[in-house]
């Protein structure tokens, strides 16, 4: 159906009783933008020629990567008997970072399709996805997918679906995105088994974001769900946590592309744009109403999104920091959650310290700031926030190592996080052991269905950040999966240990570790430094240091380096060469003290790669 005939659906749609809101829930790759895809061509909104593939992955980055990152919706028209509907799909991102903008789209659906791949059974982020669902009453409805595949073992699954929500195995409708089978069956029972959306018609306007997207062209737009009232074209609208009023340039439906609209009424999800230029203006999450009639309650569940892993970013070359910075605030305009401030390094130069919601966040954005911007950056590894408590009372918020307070400490606390982890269950001990390793503390274990466990811990944070889903995942040959969400805080006898290149320290290196592992950290570090910092003229020591306390040494032993020795003769052309070739060298050599580094030995120290290659 052309985006015309969709128009002339309209009036149909407006009542509620002919709207339905649902999104999709899934563990990632189980096939969620395959079958809104395949929605999309069903009900006729999108022809196949103009189908790319996975319509609703905006993002290169995301359609590389195969991962959903900002939610969107669309609406669909659908018969279903005499009547037509319009079904609005609301897409939600599946990863664990992006926890509070999967739970607003689900705060504007009235139902969820849980997704599981019949050839893979339920994962953590199912089970996760599902109680936020659950949290926000929706109506579930238990869709097999992937049951073209012959490693599919549909009946299996069922069970465990149906053990899982209730009901009878049988209920589970068994589809697959890819060939189509079952997906109008699929949408008919969306029709009949979602609740159509309530709302009171004559109340004072209330619409919630769910989503905030920029657009280069046509500024930020907005993606809202209208709970109460009406919101016209050209109408003045207000943001009910700023008092910020805007006006309304457009307002419409996605069908996909934008189709205007003279307003939306109760029920109705669609799309705003009001010529504001940053997504912080427009935080999902946050109420809109009318300036000239606005409501005096906001809708329930708005929080500002909250930075939980820091990291230095730096430019390899460091004539690139203006250009960073200039990238990292266009970056700000269409992402909320990103924050940073300039920062320098004794290693490193000028940089920024960056706050991410978690680690994907972190990779999406350093990848971006290397796609789109042409940036090539040096990352520091990822810390948490840290409160240290000095003696004397005082407490302070560290975000990176170096900033931790010399000095008496009476205490430090970490953020931490209750963990969920699925996995086959020949796998139990190897993940307890992992877990016990980074500080969990077991919370539970429960079976689903006959061979997969659930095991709960609670864990710091910190562990996790560091490279602790890559050991779960080479652990379990792929097979586990992760999901983790806050929980408060705890003390714990953490220290710093810094890393000491000829007594001078190198902050990039600094690393707040537990007591019990700072020992490894050290000797770890300092190998790793002796390795990749070539000899100098003089011997140099690498410590590594608690305070004033030294716990690792190793030294590079002196060595006398004249580039001119291998050229005998009398060739001045050649020996100009190499002394400029050595000048080159120079110019990426950072001085600590008095001791020439590489800048590549800094970045190949910090890097993951060489972390893994000394694990095994
Ligand atoms: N055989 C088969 N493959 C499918 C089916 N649906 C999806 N796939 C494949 O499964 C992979 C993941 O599919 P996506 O649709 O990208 O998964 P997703 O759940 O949207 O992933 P996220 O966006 O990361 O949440 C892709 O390689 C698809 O081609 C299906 O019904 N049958």
């Amino acid at each position: 159906m052309s985006p015309r005939a969709l128009k002339a659906l309209e009036p149909a749609a407006t009542d509620p009783a002919f709207i339905r809101n649902f999104c999709i829930i899934a563990h990632i790759d189980h096939g969620k933008s395959t079958l809104a895809d395949r929605m999309l061509s069903i009900t006729g909104v999108v022809d196949d020629r103009s189908m790319r593939a996975q319509y609703l992955d905006r993002m290169d980055i995301e359609r590389e990567r195969g991962i959903t990152i900002k939610s969107q919706a669309v609406r669909m028209p659908w018969q279903l008997g005499a009547d037509t509907f319009a079904l609005n799909m609301i897409d939600t991102p599946g990863h664990v970072d992006f926890t509070y903008e999967v739970s607003r789209s689900l705060a504007a659906c009235e139902g969820a399709i849980l997704l599981v791949d019949a050839a893979q059974g339920i994962e953590a982020q199912t089970l996760a996805n599902l109680y936020l669902a659950l949290e926000n009453d929706l109506t579930i409805i238990p869709v097999l997918n992937k049951i073209d595949l012959p490693a599919a073992e549909p009946e299996k699954y069922a069970k465990e679906l149906a053990s899982l929500i209730g009901g009878h195995p049988d209920d589970v409708l068994k589809v697959s995105g890819k060939t189509g089978v079952g997906v109008s069956e699929l949408l008919d029972r969306v029709t009949q088994l979602i609740p159509p959306p309530v709302g009171d018609p004559t109340a004072a306007a209330r619409a919630m974001i769910f989503d905030s997207v920029y657009d280069s062209y046509r500024g930020v737009v907005t993606y809202v769900r209208m709970i109460d009232g009406k919101l016209n074209a050209r109408e003045k609208i207000q943001m009910m946590s700023t008092r910020a009023v805007h006006d309304i340039l457009e307002i419409g439906v996605s069908s996909p592309e934008p189709v205007a609209t003279k307003g939306l009424g109760v029920g109705e999800v669609g799309y705003l744009i009001t010529g504001v230029k940053d997504v912080r203006q427009s935080k999902v999450g946050d109420t809109i109403t009318t300036a000239a009639k606005p409501a005096t309650q906001a809708l329930a569940g708005y929080t500002e999104p909250k930075p939980m892993v820091f990291s230095g970013l730096y430019p390899i070359d460091g004539s690139d920091y203006p250009l960073l910075r200039e990238a990292l605030d266009k970056l700000k305009l269409s992402d909320a959650a990103l924050v940073y401030e300039p920062e320098t390094s004794v290693a490193l130069g000028f940089g920024f310290r960056c706050g991410f919601l978690g680690l994907l966040h972190l990779e999406i954005v350093t990848e971006r700031l290397d796609r789109e911007f042409g940036l090539d950056l040096i990352t520091t590894a990822p810390s948490v926030i840290y409160e240290v408590t000095t003696d004397d009372k005082k407490t302070i918020t560290v975000t990176n190592p170096s900033e931790f307070p010399g000095g008496k400490i009476a205490s430090v606390a970490e953020p931490m996080v209750k963990s969920a982890i699925l996995a086959p269950k020949d796998y139990v001990g190897v993940i307890m052991e992992l877990c016990q390793g980074r500080r969990g503390t077991l919370l539970g274990m429960d079976y689903l269905g006959e061979d997969r466990v659930e095991i709960r811990y609670r864990m710091p944070l910190g562990e996790i950040v560091f490279d602790f889903f890559d050991q779960l995942k080479s652990r379990t040959a792929g097979y586990a999966s992760l999901d983790y969400e806050p929980d408060g805080e705890a003390t714990a006898d953490l220290v710093k240990v810094d890393i000491l290149l000829q007594g001078e320290q190198v902050d990039a290196f600094s690393a707040i570790v537990h007591r019990d592992k700072a020992y490894a950290y050290g000797v770890l570090m300092t190998g790793r430094l002796r390795e990749l910092i070539p000899r100098q003229q003089f011997e140099v020591p690498i410590q590594a240091a608690i305070g004033a306390r030294i716990i690792a040494r190793e030294s590079i032993r002196a060595m006398r380096k004249d580039v001119l020795a291998k050229c005998y003769g009398g060739d001045i052309t050649r020996k100009r060469k190499l002394l400029e070739k050595q000048k080159e060298g120079k110019k990426r050599m950072k001085m600590v003290g008095r001791v020439e580094v590489p800048q590549e030995a800094f970045i190949a120290a910090l890097s993951g790669d060489v972390e893994k290659k000394d694990k095994k």
